[in-house]
């Protein structure tokens, strides 16, 4: 038999350190580059908000499907060690590519600052992330199983500490990340013109992979690295289409029943793959509700009311789910897990995983109930069969207005993002009616005609100046805004005789007054799900799959956030319901509900230890331990002639 001696600290396999500065810098380099994506599709390939958060979901979704097809070359082919190298490096050229997709100056010939011709950036760009997507994703299921493979058997308390290490070291690199990348954007750099940093901010997640790669490489001499067994997802495939036909062409009653619809490959199959292959079913089985976890998870509870009132960069707001992660694991880890099992409850990991998922619908009960608390501040916004109309005197003296019943009326809908509350709660906006004789020009604004309004333009929260201008007159006032209100100024004929002074102000909306403490119980909520569901079940998808599977397994894991991000964007498509705190109800009881089915499916899943297993089946064939040893040492021998023949092919070549 291969016994590996692995050099220890502490109990812990040296080589875990690479491991997981390996995963850091990785995580630095996906959640950097992320935290700035749907910025960079906004405002510098100019996108609508619909169709740029449309594509960032995509690619998130593509982000954790590619692990299949990571999880196949290295349970299949490579192995988990060269397939994080190769796949690691396919990443770093996505994340180089989409850092010069980013560089305004290569297509701006006329040097105005904005691009020439997008279409080049807007093809780099998608080419970089369909890269990062595959590197990502690819190494993603490998490196954690990688990671549990260097423990030995008797390191079992050792390995579950390691996957809330690896979730700790993961939500440290997209901390400080979220925290870094959204401060190098904002500043200006460029060839011919200043402009927001885009290239800094895509280039700094790009050498954080390379750095990801060296260090892993570093490791290499400690790792212990198995190799697959043969093509085993083909092996798989196989052996699943054959026990089908099997089971297919003895389907009449005279044929005497199996324990498992597996068991109908017997005649032509290895028993121990077959045994491989329930194990890895009854749990991707069991995975079937959990999407559902993600769907709400990815909707970032209302992210920004709370990026809003706390005054940060939009984009650093992501922070928040980090920085309570690193918070809750250790105290989950050492307090209140020890704590449950002290008080003599079994608190096993799927009945954690149930427990998470009812945190995150109690999250969004949370964030309905503050929604309704928003609700209350916002004035009676008209229904689809109603119009608002606003009439505006600029007249010097009171003007009787009467609108006859039967008359049509052509209403100007200047104020439509007045009539939805989500996004504008977390926005200021005013608007000019020009009640002067002429034409004014009013600081940053295009200039009015008289009687004539501006749009609805937003502006920063706190006190702003500005000026209006007619010819050489002038006059300068200022405001406080508060945030999430709606202003209209109404400036009269007088404005410059007495310096702005009767410019007259109306609140169409009230500034925000719930209380930002309001937003914490979601944040908290959701993210002590996180760490009960996701933490759990990273351990549970390892510890529940055969040896020569782990990759896959980990995969099936991963998709269950794929699906749960498709799900975002059908229900994005599809639209929303028109009360958004009935939105955030309906998630919670869908995820109720699918908690209730998880855990009656959680109750008929019995825990197994695959290598128990496994030697229960070698035995039931006929080999005994030191047959077993034989078996290995001669594959082993096999392994070495077939690497030696590649040497003596490669000196050929
Ligand atoms: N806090 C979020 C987080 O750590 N993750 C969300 C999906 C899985 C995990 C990650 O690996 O990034």
């Amino acid at each position: 038999m291969l016994v590996y001696l692995t050099a220890e600290c502490c109990g812990y396999p040296i080589s875990i350190f690479f491991i997981v500065v390996n995963e850091f810098c990785e995580r630095f380099s996906y959640y950097g580059m992320r935290a700035v994506l749907v910025l960079y599709f906004r405002y510098f390939l100019l996108w609508d908000d619909d169709l740029a958060t449309s594509i960032y979901h995509a690619f998130v979704a593509l982000c954790y499907l590619t692990p299949i097809l990571g999880a196949i070359i290295a349970d299949s082919w490579l192995g988990k060690f060269k397939t994080i190298i190769y796949l690691s490096i396919v990443y770093a050229i996505g994340q180089v590519t989409m850092a010069i997709s980013t560089i305004h100056d290569i297509t701006d010939a006329n040097r105005d600052g904005t691009p020439d011709n997008f279409t080049f950036h807007i093809a780099l760009s998608m080419l970089g992330l369909i890269l990062i997507a595959l590197g990502t994703g690819g190494i993603k299921p490998c490196v954690a199983a990688f990671g549990g493979d260097q423990f030995q058997e008797h390191q079992s308390r050792q390995l579950n500490t390691f996957f809330s290490v690896f979730y700790l070291c993961i939500n440290a690199g997209s901390l400080l990340s979220t925290l870094i990348t959204p401060v190098l954007r904002a500043q200006e750099c460029g060839i011919h013109t200043q402009q927001q940093c885009y290239p800094l901010a895509f280039g700094v997640p790009a050498v954080l992979m390379v750095i990801s790669l060296v260090v892993f490489i570093a490791g290499s001499g400690m790792y212990v690295k198995t190799d697959p067994e043969g093509n085993i997802m083909w092996s798989v495939c196989k052996c699943i289409g054959f026990a089908i036909k099997n089971r297919f062409r003895h389907r009449s009653s005279s044929y005497p029943k199996r324990e498992h619809w597996m068991d109908w490959a017997n005649e032509k199959y290895d028993k121990l793959l077959i045994a491989q292959i329930k194990m890895v079913l009854k749990v991707l089985f069991l995975y079937i509700p959990l999407p559902m976890f993600w769907t709400l998870f990815d909707q970032k509870v209302s992210i920004c009311h709370f990026s809003g009132l706390l005054g940060g960069l939009p984009d650093q707001m992501q922070t928040v789910n980090p920085i309570l992660i690193l918070t809750l694991v250790p105290i989950m880890d050492r307090l209140i897990f020890p704590l449950i099992q002290k008080c003599g409850l079994n608190f096993s990991p799927l009945k954690r995983m149930t427990v998470g998922m009812l945190f995150a619908a109690m999250a969004f009960v949370s964030a309905a109930l503050v929604q309704i608390e928003i609700d209350k501040t916002l004035p009676n916004f008209p229904s689809s069969s109603e119009s608002q109309l606003k009439v505006v005197n600029t007249y010097s003296t009171t003007l009787n207005v009467t609108i006859s019943p039967n008359e049509h009326l052509l209403i100007e809908s200047f104020g439509v993002q007045l009539h939805t509350s989500k996004h504008t709660y977390s926005t200021i906006s005013c608007m000019f009616v020009n009640g002067y004789t002429a034409d004014l020009n009013i600081t940053n604004l295009d200039s009015i005609e008289p009687s004539a309004t501006t749009n609805y333009t937003l502006v920063n929260q706190g006190k702003r100046d500005f000026v209006l201008r007619h010819g050489e007159q002038w006059c300068e006032f200022s405001r406080k805004f508060g945030f999430g209100a709606s202003y209209t100024f109404l400036i009269p004929s007088t404005v410059f005789s007495d310096d702005c002074e009767s410019i007259t102000e109306v609140e169409d909306m009230k500034p925000n007054s719930v209380h930002m403490a309001l937003q914490i119980p979601q944040y908290f909520l959701i993210t002590t799900g996180e760490v009960m569901f996701s933490v759990t079940g990273l351990q549970f998808s390892y510890s529940q799959a055969p040896k020569n599977m782990k990759s896959v397994l980990q995969a099936g894991w991963l998709c269950t956030n794929a699906v749960g991000n498709i799900i975002v964007l059908i229900v994005a498509e599809l639209g929303k319901l028109p009360k958004q705190w009935a939105e955030y109800l309906l998630f919670a009881s869908l995820l109720v509900a699918v908690s209730i089915i998880f855990s009656i499916m959680a109750y008929f899943y019995t825990y197994i230890d695959p290598a128990e297993i496994e030697a229960q089946v070698r035995k039931e064939q006929g080999l005994e331990p030191e047959e077993m040893e034989k078996e290995t040492l001669e594959m082993e021998e096999k392994d070495e002639d077939q690497k030696n023949e590649q040497g003596v092919k490669q000196t050929k070549i």
